[in-house]
């Protein structure tokens, strides 16, 4: 079933052809102290520096994007891998703490805000944002558990991020945390790990990006070894897809711009040598494809010893059957340091509760963070679900495109994202579509990078506003103009349907989803009607029918609560009394969230935003 994410993995797991390297805890023997990258290159009388970074001093002009060039398939041919439209270099205007950074010749330092860097940084944190509508998310119930959580924030100002991360956001034109952001952020910041779930395209990349690059700008760390060919980044940000990653990539670039923090990526599908520069450069944050990932290690190119953060976004795909076995291998039979040792974050839309299990093996005395329902869609996206036989789907699709069409909700600021089960399938759609004059473009794992990498480029430019998808597009994207998306085939696994149709209704704008529902989803219909309901969206008569047959489909939502949206360590079954730590009892709430103890029993926190 879920072919795509095993093709993903097996992709990438393909890549992994390298000899096995010796273990690089080996080459880490000389410490000294460290120099945080604020201060690097900076002769101060008061502290005698460390000998400056290993790294050569070259250039940071690196692109996240670095296959060959191809040609279009759509006629839109445009050489532009290896140059983001409109880069250019950036301003030296200082920022940073203590007013300049760089161990790594920041003064090269390819600018990723383009032309926008400089505009708009007079603006404080209380000036009204563009385009984001906050009041969408007020009255969202959070929830927080586990020992002394400490109490959120309501603006950035609040935050100690220091100063060139703060002009960051206001160059991002943030102008006030989201929610999980207002919860997380300090929760990270005081060292804590973390579970988080809150709602797709509410802001979780930059949740857990702005500490870690905090946190290496403030950090004293120990000195990294130099003249070995073998790196040491203090953080890694695993994610489950390529195009992920290099999203991720991109916006950690954005974040720490003039921090001096340096960001490298690296996945599967992409030459590996160009990575390995990129990483002989130097590296505090690692982004990376698990698969990817392990064959650096086994090549002894990366070292996990200095990790000191640990982010896994879409936690719960990266624990799932497909990637778990290569994240064990990762965190916990190579040289990374233990839970408590390094500080861990995991962060998704669902958390089923058996994923949740099995990610506590990874945290340490950590706090629950749920913001909505775990697993919940929002009521930004509107959810409509229509009874589609498998031989009618293609002409009710087309059905649909056309209305749109008449609607003039179409071209480069309507895109409609279509999903289907198969590859196969992916490409006799987009095929069908483009015969009939749509102009589609189809993304899935036996696709070259090259054709991954420029299906979505054609797609968020709106050369080919429909773009068909396997489940490889379903986590973490975050495509502007997204205004539909359609469940051509509809997944087996409700959170699937959840990512899926969270492509659209991001950060506050509203998105419509349609599913294509028939008898060969019979096991969806409970918890499609449930969530919908949840999201106070429109539940046809027949799918409430089917939904009281029950036909016992898989669904993750079972115990506790109506979508047993929570803590799992709450559950009964979960004890802990051995001599563990219970971490309910004598819990420190933190209070001060309006007070609101949100019935979950003693010393669980809860609060209402
Ligand atoms: N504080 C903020 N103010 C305005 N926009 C924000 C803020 N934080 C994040 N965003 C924007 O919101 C969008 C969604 O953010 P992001 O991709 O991090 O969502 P997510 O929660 O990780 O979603 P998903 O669950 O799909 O991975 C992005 O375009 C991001 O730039």
């Amino acid at each position: 079933m879920r072919n795509s994410w095993a093709d993903s993995v097996e992709n990438v797991a393909t890549d992994n052809v390298g000899p096995s390297g010796g273990n690089a805890a080996s080459a880490s023997t000389r410490r000294s102290s460290y120099v945080p990258p604020h201060l690097r290159n900076k002769p101060t009388a008061a502290e005698p520096l460390a000998p400056s970074q290993g790294g050569p001093p070259s250039g940071n002009d690196r692109s996240g994007f670095n296959g060959p060039t191809s040609g279009s398939r759509w006629g839109g041919s445009r050489p532009d891998y290896g140059r983001q439209g409109g880069y250019s270099g950036g301003s030296r205007s200082g920022g940073g703490w203590g007013g300049r950074g760089g161990g790594w010749s920041r003064e090269r330092e390819v600018n990723p805000f383009g032309n926008d860097a400089d505009v708009d940084l007079e603006q404080s944190f209380d000036q009204e944002n563009t385009g984001i509508n906050f009041d969408a998310y007020e009255d969202i119930p959070v929830e927080t558990s586990g020992q002394n959580v400490p109490p959120p924030v309501n603006t950035f100002a609040e935050i100690d991020l220091g100063e060139a991360v703060n002009l960051n956001i206001r160059r991002c034109k943030y102008v006030k945390p989201t929610p999980v952001q207002r919860y997380a952020i300090p929760i990270s910041l005081a060292g804590r790990d973390l579970m988080a779930c809150a709602q797709t395209g509410s802001g979780k990349t930059a949740a857990f990006c702005f500490p870690i690059i905090s946190g290496i700008m403030r950090g004293n760390f120990p000195q990294r070894p130099r003249g070995v060919r073998t790196v040491f980044p203090l953080a890694l940000i695993l994610s489950p897809t390529r195009e992920l990653s290099m999203q991720i990539h991109e916006e950690a670039k954005k974040f720490s711009y003039q921090t001096g923090v340096r960001v490298v990526v690296a996945y599967g599908g992409a030459p590996i040598n160009q990575q390995l520069r990129e990483l002989e450069r130097g590296v505090d944050i690692l982004v990376a494809t698990p698969g990817r990932l392990v064959d650096l290690l086994e090549r002894a190119k990366v070292s996990l010893q200095m990790i000191r953060y640990l982010a896994l976004d879409e936690a719960d795909r990266m624990l799932d059957m497909g990637f778990e076995p290569q994240i064990r291998r990762i965190v916990e039979q190579m040289d990374m340091p233990p839970p408590g040792e390094r500080q861990t974050m995991l962060f998704s839309a669902t958390f089923p509760k058996e994923i949740q299990r099995l990610a506590s093996d990874f945290l340490a005395n950590y706090i629950f963070l749920a913001v909505g329902r775990v697993g919940s869609s929002t009521d930004l996206i509107v959810q409509r679900v229509e009874f589609v036989h498998d031989g009618d789907k293609r002409s009710h699709l087309m059905d649909l495109l056309h209305a749109q069409m008449a609607n003039g909700i179409h071209g480069k600021h309507a895109l409609t994202l279509v999903f289907v089960e198969t590859k196969k399938g992916a490409d006799a759609l987009e095929h069908w579509l483009c015969i009939n004059g749509f102009p589609a473009t189809a993304i899935h794992g036996d696709r070259t990078q090259q054709e991954r990498e420029q299906a979505l480029r054609t797609f968020k430019r709106g050369d080919t506003p429909i773009l068909v998808a396997t489940d490889v597009a379903a986590r973490g994207l975050d495509i502007p103009h997204v205004s539909h998306v359609i469940n051509f085939d509809l997944p087996n696994d409700i959170d699937d349907y959840v990512h899926r149709i969270g492509r659209t209704g991001r950060a506050g704008n509203t998105g419509l989803a349609t599913a294509f529902f028939n008898e060969g989803n019979l096991s969806m219909a409970k918890p499609l009607a449930d969530l919908m309901q949840e999201a106070n969206q429109e539940v046809p008569e027949w799918l409430t029918r089917y939904a009281s047959r029950s036909y016992g489909g898989r669904n993750r939502r079972t115990g506790g609560g109506r979508f047993g949206g929570r803590d799992f360590r709450r559950d009964s079954s979960y004890n802990r009394s051995g001599g563990g730590v219970n971490y309910y009892d004598g819990g420190n709430n933190s209070g001060g969230y309006g007070n609101h103890s949100g019935g979950y029993g003693p010393g669980v926190t809860s609060a209402w935003d």
